[in-house]
């Protein structure tokens, strides 16, 4: 695997000493590496030093051999994507595309052709001479991902994209994007606070936590390895039991099997049904146990081993 941009212990320290610390990571030539953490923890920050859209107070930036730190954003081989679309209103699609290779010189024939094949790829060709107030969010915003794209960018930075669309069209847009980026093996820094958009976009996730990396590790080494409760606790829903001082049990919902009684299983849990919600082949049960809620999955045609005496105690 070759290293296509490396981060040296980068911080970015705002007046006020917010911003970003100790930053070391790699991201791998063709992969999609999400930034994803919660609102304020540093995620644009870190995208815009890679960028170069903020200046690092401390730490390199480094992009195969060449040192960027000190380069700013037009001579750097990326191209950031921001949250609003930034579209030039008065320019069609084709124009808002061709701007870029203009200002590049690409001769008019070339030009052509790489947006022709930039349209074809984004399902966008029948729409090359409409203004930007004459599309849909979601075509505005494959628009401003095609402009990107056309200059073939090195490395490819976006800031949640997909944020302002509805769910249905973001889910569409993360394949669209998934099959475009494996087909021009584009390597690409997507930031999200979607733990769902990064499960499913990314080749490996940095979790980050006031300003600094908790862990990076493939969704799968995050989810089912997560370092600390923080990372647990982002990624997908998981329970807590107390289990002693200073201990607690971690466990996913789907890890959990309901049994028919606590005496042939000793280590189960007694607990009491609060809440039962069908979610189509599996209810969602939402249990007391110990002073804790905590949630459960039961299969479809599961019959609660609950006792008729108290109908809603189970045990787990
Ligand atoms: N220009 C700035 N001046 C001072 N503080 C800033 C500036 N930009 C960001 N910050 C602060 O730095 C921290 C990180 O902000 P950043 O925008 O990177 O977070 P984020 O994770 O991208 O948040 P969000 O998901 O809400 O966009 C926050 O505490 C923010 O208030």
């Amino acid at each position: 695997m070759t290293v296509k941009l490396a981060l040296h212990e980068v911080a970015k320290e705002y007046a006020n000493g917010d911003g970003i610390h100790h930053i070391n990571l790699t991201v791998n030539a063709g992969e999609i590496l999400t930034i994803l953490g919660p609102s304020g923890c540093g995620k644009s920050t870190l995208l815009r030093t890679i960028g170069g859209f903020e200046k690092v107070t401390a730490g390199t930036v480094q992009i195969e051999d060449q040192d960027i730190t000190d380069l700013p954003p037009e001579k750097r081989p990326t191209i950031m994507v921001f949250q609003g679309y930034n579209l030039w209103a008065r320019m069609t699609v084709y124009q808002n595309l061709e701007f870029g290779l203009k200002l590049r010189k690409m001769s008019k024939p070339e030009r052509h052709q790489r947006i022709d094949e930039m349209l074809t790829m984004l399902g966008m060709a029948e729409m090359a001479d409409k203004y930007p107030q004459q599309l849909s969010g979601g075509q505005q915003q494959r628009v401003a991902i095609g402009r990107a794209l056309v200059l073939r960018p090195e490395i490819l930075l976006l800031d949640e994209p997909y944020s302002a669309l509805d769910a249905k069209i973001r889910v569409q847009m993360r394949e669209e994007l998934i099959n475009i980026q494996r087909r021009l093996h584009i390597t690409t820094v997507f930031v999200t606070h979607d733990q769902e958009e990064a499960m499913m976009l990314s080749t490996r996730i940095a979790v980050m936590k006031a300003g600094e990396i908790v862990q990076v590790g493939t969704p799968s080494e995050i989810y089912n390895e997560p370092k600390n409760i923080y990372v647990a606790s982002f990624i997908g829903q998981m329970n807590f039991i107390d289990a002693g001082p200073q201990t607690v049990n971690a466990f996913r919902p789907e890890d959990v099997r309901i049994v028919a009684n606590t005496a042939d299983h000793t280590d189960a849990y007694q607990g009491t049904v609060q809440q039962s919600t069908q979610m189509g082949h599996y209810s969602q049960l939402t249990v007391r146990i110990k002073d804790r809620s905590v949630i459960l999955f039961a299969p479809q045609g599961c019959v609660c081993p609950a006792s008729r005496k108290h109908p809603n105690q189970i045990h787990c």
